[in-house]
């Protein structure tokens, strides 16, 4: 029996507009479990970890989100050599055990000045493990989010989420907010103090548990770290979790240093101290976990 000719097999339709390419893999982490276990006592509880809008979206009188306040910082207690210049602290161990918190909070939390000066991820790059849901306090909607911004990427790419910004604009860009739409992201409105601009934390935070997000772990920077730090904002913080690297930045970082208190004397005080502390080494870094003194 003769062979039939086979037919030309035509080439798929080219696609009407060539899709962005996916970010290259970025390195997969791993954190041993032997390194995980003692951190689990610092974590959210478990029903609180994941963006599960059934299982754990609190009610407006349940309780805030669990909020965990963790960054890496030099000898000198800098998370970065200037504003707006990335600087690298941590070891790959402590940059894993950040990947791993990543997994067990259902978002985290940057200041835009952070996304304009990372154009960050804020995926979880350990294998198998889920992404939080990136949100970012942005009050006047300044950060020019893009297609090519990494997280919008790496949402495309199916490895992370698209954002949420947190802002005070009753009004933001129609674009922003329909490049947000068409990647699961949205703006969320929190009402800022009139004089200064600014959020109450128990605002945002309350916003973002009524979207379900029942754990939020808050990685900076300096302003957002420095401002939950303050009181009253401190009581809403439950856990925290510093890299200390064995690094000096020199003056000029951004510093992490609360405002100061002072007492009925006139004598000034420290305004916040840990406890329930424990110090676990991770390669040349040694990663702190307390609870703020109340
Ligand atoms: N080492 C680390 O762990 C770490 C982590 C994050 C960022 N960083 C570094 O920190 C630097 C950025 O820090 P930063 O202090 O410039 O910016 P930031 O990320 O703290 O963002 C500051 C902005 O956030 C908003 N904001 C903060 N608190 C607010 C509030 N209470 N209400 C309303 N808006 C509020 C304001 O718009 C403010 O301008 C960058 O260099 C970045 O690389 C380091
Ligand atoms: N743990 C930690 N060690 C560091 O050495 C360092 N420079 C940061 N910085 C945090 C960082 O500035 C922001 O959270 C990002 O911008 C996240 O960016 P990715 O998601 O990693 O792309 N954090």
């Amino acid at each position: 029996m003769q062979a039939q000719p086979r037919a030309p097999i035509s080439p798929p339709p080219a696609a009407a507009s060539a899709p962005t390419p996916a970010p290259p893999p970025a390195e997969t982490l791993v954190f041993p479990p032997s390194d995980a276990a003692k951190l689990t006592s610092h974590l959210p509880p478990q029903h609180l970890q994941s963006q599960d809008q059934d299982q754990n979206a609190p009610t407006p009188q349940s309780r805030r989100p669990f909020v965990t306040l963790t960054f890496a910082t030099s000898l000198d207690s800098s998370l970065s050599l200037a504003p707006g210049t990335r600087t690298v602290l941590s070891g790959p161990q402590s940059k894993a055990m950040t990947h791993h918190l990543r997994a067990h909070h259902a978002a985290i939390l940057i200041g835009v000045g952070t996304a304009v000066a990372d154009d960050p991820g804020l995926n979880c790059r350990i294998a198998g493990a889920r992404s939080p849901r990136p949100v970012v306090v942005d009050p006047r909607a300044r950060w020019a989010l893009h297609r090519d911004s990494k997280v919008l990427q790496l949402a495309r790419a199916g490895q992370g989420l698209a954002p949420f910004i947190v802002t005070a604009e009753r009004e933001p860009s129609a674009g922003v907010a329909a490049l947000l739409a068409e990647h699961g992201g949205k703006f969320l409105f929190v009402e800022a103090a009139a004089e200064t601009g600014r959020f109450s934390w128990a605002d945002v935070f309350d916003v973002l548990g009524r979207e379900g997000l029942g754990s939020i772990m808050v990685e900076g920077g300096g302003e957002v770290i420095n401002s939950l730090l303050a009181e009253p904002e401190c009581e809403l913080v439950d856990s925290v979790i510093v890299t200390i690297a064995p690094t000096w930045l020199g003056q000029g970082g951004v510093v992490v240093s609360p405002p100061r208190t002072v007492g009925e004397s006139g004598r000034p005080s420290a305004p916040l101290r840990l406890t329930g502390v424990e110090w676990h080494p991770l390669g040349e870094d040694v990663v702190l976990c307390g609870k703020i003194l109340r």
